[in-house]
């Protein structure tokens, strides 16, 4: 769940650019890079770490040009060396360069294609590097020295049949134009919006509309699945939808974590998605436990903080600043190694005993991944003093790996992968854990947008809506990106990685 963003304005980009990667930074904390266009020439900074980290003044002032796009990486293939951060860059045709939210699940098969079919050359192990040089190539096989917006969607649709898996992208092709598009079935989200100036409309695209609001561009619409918007140098604006039938299927990950809740993704309020949850969650408590003795419900920041709100409300319970977070450190789910997820916890998060003593406390959280915040965090509750500790879940049992940009590669990694949900509340060391119902989370999004009849459920039902993931595709991505392989594949890389060709960077 990396952030993308792209931008046609009619004034100097950069700094768009970086505010508007700053604003989606939760999206991804490995490596940022940014992208600008400025007579015919291609301007690239890209590293690991935070947008503020990577951008110092000098890169800023060699980013020129009044159109550019943007990343911030979690990666979810390949490695996480700088190589691999994104933007990435094509010299034929046109000169492109494209940032990518999403995993390819069929890469494997197309890194052969690009190869012996299309002649093309890969440099790294990146799916977002395959996705960009399939682009390349559909758009290369149209012999036009100019490409019309109607070239660039025939190559898009090209794209679609060629490429499985969850992709939203935005491209910068040189001398054309803006592109961006979002794979057949919506599973990463898109967004595009327009902003009035005195030199005339600028356009931009996002992983999320947050991004447009921080910039003060009005949002348009969402990039439908399977559609393109096109955005001419001169600032004209094309939208086409490049697939025949809708297979709308949005991640609902994206509502339970990834998402900020300030933002509207597939017209559904993030927050009151997750209001909702919270009160779905507080139904099922009152159901299920109507004489529980709970005292207190307290949240564990960030995300959790809205549904645990709104749970505490429906029980008429108050709810409790019990833990404090340190502002300085960012989100512990998607930092790369479990080690490093694990001491982050208590570095990120200190209890306030008071709110804790001889209590029974209810911690709610968004989600239970690999249970490393939720089993310290009940160990903090306990040496704060708390009586009972019973934890509640607004999402239900992640069971299942993730293929589509989201990086839980691994079944055996996951805590409720094969287990029911009082041996998960053993490990975790609860007295009592609750968990939202399937149906209940569904109902929660699509309350906010009935049209979206179908969401990506893989994590909870192990059901993947592109329907070409088996058995040995799961074992075989376990193999290569669980944690172990990870930590053994990046020493390597890390040493190679001086000696791998790039564009130039700024
Ligand atoms: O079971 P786990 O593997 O620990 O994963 C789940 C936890 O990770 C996330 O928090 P994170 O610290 O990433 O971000 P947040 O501050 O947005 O809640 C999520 O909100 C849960 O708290
Ligand atoms: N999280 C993502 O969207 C990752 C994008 C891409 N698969 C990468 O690893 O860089
Ligand atoms: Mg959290």
């Amino acid at each position: 769940m990396c952030g993308i963003v792209g931008i046609v304005g009619k004034s100097p980009v950069n700094q768009s650019l970086f505010d508007a990667l700053t604003v989606l930074q939760h999206r991804g904390q490995d490596a940022a890079g940014i992208v600008t266009s400025d007579q015919g020439k291609l301007y690239l900074r890209k590293d690991n770490g935070l947008v503020r980290d990577v951008f110092h003044t000098r890169h800023m002032r060699r980013l020129t040009g009044n159109s550019g796009i943007g990343h911030v990486r979690y990666p979810t293939a390949g490695s996480s060396t700088s190589a691999e951060a994104q933007p990435l860059y094509v010299n034929s045709p046109y000169g492109i360069t494209l940032a990518h939210n999403g995993n390819l699940t069929n890469s494997d098969n197309l890194k052969r294609d690009l190869y012996s079919t299309d002649r093309r050359h890969l440099n790294t192990n990146s799916d977002s590097e395959v996705l960009l040089n399939v682009l390349a190539h559909e758009l290369q096989i149209l012999e036009k020295n100019q490409l019309s917006p109607q070239d660039i969607f025939k190559a898009v649709r090209e794209v679609f049949k060629r490429c499985k898996g969850a992709y939203a992208a935005v491209a910068l092709i040189s001398g054309h134009g803006l592109l961006c598009f979002r794979d057949p079935y919506g599973i990463r989200p898109a967004v595009y919006g327009k902003r009035e100036t005195e030199n005339g409309t600028e356009f931009m695209v996002a992983s999320e509309s947050v991004a447009l609001d921080a910039l003060g561009y009005e949002l348009i619409d969402d990039i439908g699945p399977g559609h393109a918007v096109f955005i001419s140098e001169d600032g004209q604006l094309h939208t086409e939808k490049c697939i025949e039938e809708d297979t709308f299927a949005p991640c609902i990950f994206e509502h339970v974590y990834l998402a900020r809740p300030d933002s509207l993704i597939d017209n559904v309020s993030v927050y009151k998605a997750r209001l909702r949850m919270g009160e779905k969650l507080a139904e099922k408590i009152l159901r299920e436990w109507p004489d529980h003795d709970i005292d207190v419900v307290i949240p564990i920041p960030d995300t959790s903080t809205t549904s645990a709100m709104q749970l505490a409300n429906e029980l008429n319970l108050k709810m409790r600043h019990g833990f404090i977070k340190n502002r300085y450190i960012g989100r512990t789910f998607i930092m790369p190694g479990q080690q490093m997820r694990k001491k982050s916890v208590r570095q990120k998060l200190n209890a306030i005993d008071l709110e804790f003593g001889g209590k029974n406390v209810l911690l709610v959280d968004d989600s239970i991944v690999r249970g490393t915040t939720s089993g310290q965090i009940i160990e903090m509750a306990r040496e704060a003093g708390a009586n009972k500790v019973y934890f509640a879940s607004a999402a239900p049992p992640v069971r299942y790996p993730n293929v589509y940009g989201i990086d839980m590669p691994a079944a055996d990694e996951l805590i409720a992968h094969n287990r029911t949900e009082e041996e998960i509340g053993e490990i975790i060391g609860a007295d009592k854990i609750i968990y939202q119902d399937v149906d209940a989370m569904v109902e929660a999004v699509q309350e906010g947008n009935p049209k979206i009849k179908t969401f990506d459920l893989s994590v909870f039902t192990g059901e993947y809506v592109t329907g070409d993931i088996d058995m040995n595709y799961l074992q075989e991505l376990e193999q290569r990106r669980n944690d172990m392989a990870k930590s053994s594949q990046e020493t390597s890389e890390i040493e190679n990685s001086a000696m791998v060709m790039d564009l130039h960077n700024q």
